[in-house]
């Protein structure tokens, strides 16, 4: 695997590369995101991967200093799954002037679900997946559902900016008593890894509900954030959408997902499942 850490070099290697699929990640890399460059195989002839923790999509108070950053044992990982080259710019690269041009989500975006909770958020994740895209030029483009509204907010502005790529959504790895991967779960103590799971069965039993006739969802919603609470977690919001655009539901036949964020002690956790 080459590693390019700057623009120019990255260009290069791409130049040669044939169909390219590209996976942006921001490293500490665990099978979630190896699953992205599998997939990511079957869509190319040649996998990009880039790491980056990207300061402008943390909010002041958030985890960006304490993001965990591995990047050895993330190259490994990535040559192992067969990635021919890793973009790794660090932020003189990225940012060498604070940056001044953004891509504003819309409005109905960033005021609900992540948005509400995170300001700036996605304004941030679509500013650099802008950039990331402009400088690696991919044919495809792979994001996981874990992360749901943006995987949403990015497939939106590519399709609405007429950029010439294809986004591919990646299904959530989990472990297996069930609790989604994620970076941030390496913040749990032991203690609260093995109570982490309540957040998926929880979206799990909303899931068995709704398929089975269930659709007083504002209940649904008020029993699990009353559980959590209960747990001694501090959930942001559980809440059945349409998949369509993550609004709450108003026709019978809307196609569902149900969404939660939520904390364990220090740690933020996501997650959702289609319905
Ligand atoms: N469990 C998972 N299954 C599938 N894809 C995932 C999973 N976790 C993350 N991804 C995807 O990997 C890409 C990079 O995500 P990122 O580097 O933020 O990892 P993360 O584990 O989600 O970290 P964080 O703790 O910051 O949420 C994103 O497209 C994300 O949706
Ligand atoms: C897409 C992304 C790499 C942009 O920084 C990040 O939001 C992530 O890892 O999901
Ligand atoms: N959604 C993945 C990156 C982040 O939480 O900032």
């Amino acid at each position: 695997m080459q590693i390019h850490e700057n623009i120019d070099s990255l260009r290069a290697a791409r130049a040669g590369a044939g169909r390219v699929a590209f996976v942006p990640t921001m490293g500490n890399l665990h099978e979630g995101h190896i699953a992205l460059m599998r997939q990511a195989r079957e869509h190319a002839d040649c996998v990009i991967a880039s790491i980056f923790v990207n300061r402008l999509q943390f909010g002041a108070g958030e985890d960006f200093d304490r993001y965990p950053r591995t990047f050895a044992a993330d190259c490994e990982k990535l040559a192992a799954a067969g990635v021919e080259h890793l973009f790794a710019p660090d932020e003189s690269v990225m940012y060498p002037q604070p940056q001044r041009y953004h891509v504003d989500p819309p409005a109905e975006q960033v005021s609900i679900l992540e948005g509400e909770f995170r300001a700036g958020h996605f304004r941030g994740v679509a500013t650099v997946v802008m950039k990331l895209l402009n400088i690696v030029r991919p044919e495809v483009a792979l994001f996981g559902k874990k992360d749901y509204q943006q995987l949403m907010v990015l497939s939106n502005m590519v399709r609405e900016l007429a950029m010439p790529i294809e986004v591919v959504p990646g299904e959530t790895v989990r472990a297996e008593d069930g609790l989604a991967l994620s970076s941030r779960n390496g913040y749990l103590s032991a203690d609260e890894r093995a109570r982490a799971p309540l957040l998926h069965h929880l979206l799990a039993g909303i899931r068995a509900a709704v398929r089975t006739g269930e659709r007083d969802f504002a209940r649904l919603q008020a029993d699990a954030m009353a559980r959590l609470s209960a747990a001694g977690w501090a959930p942001d919001y559980v809440a059945v959408r349409r998949r369509l655009d993550l609004q709450p539901p108003v026709q019978e036949d809307d196609v569902l997902v149900v969404l939660a964020a939520a904390k364990l002690g220090r740690t933020r956790l996501i997650d959702n499942l289609e319905i």
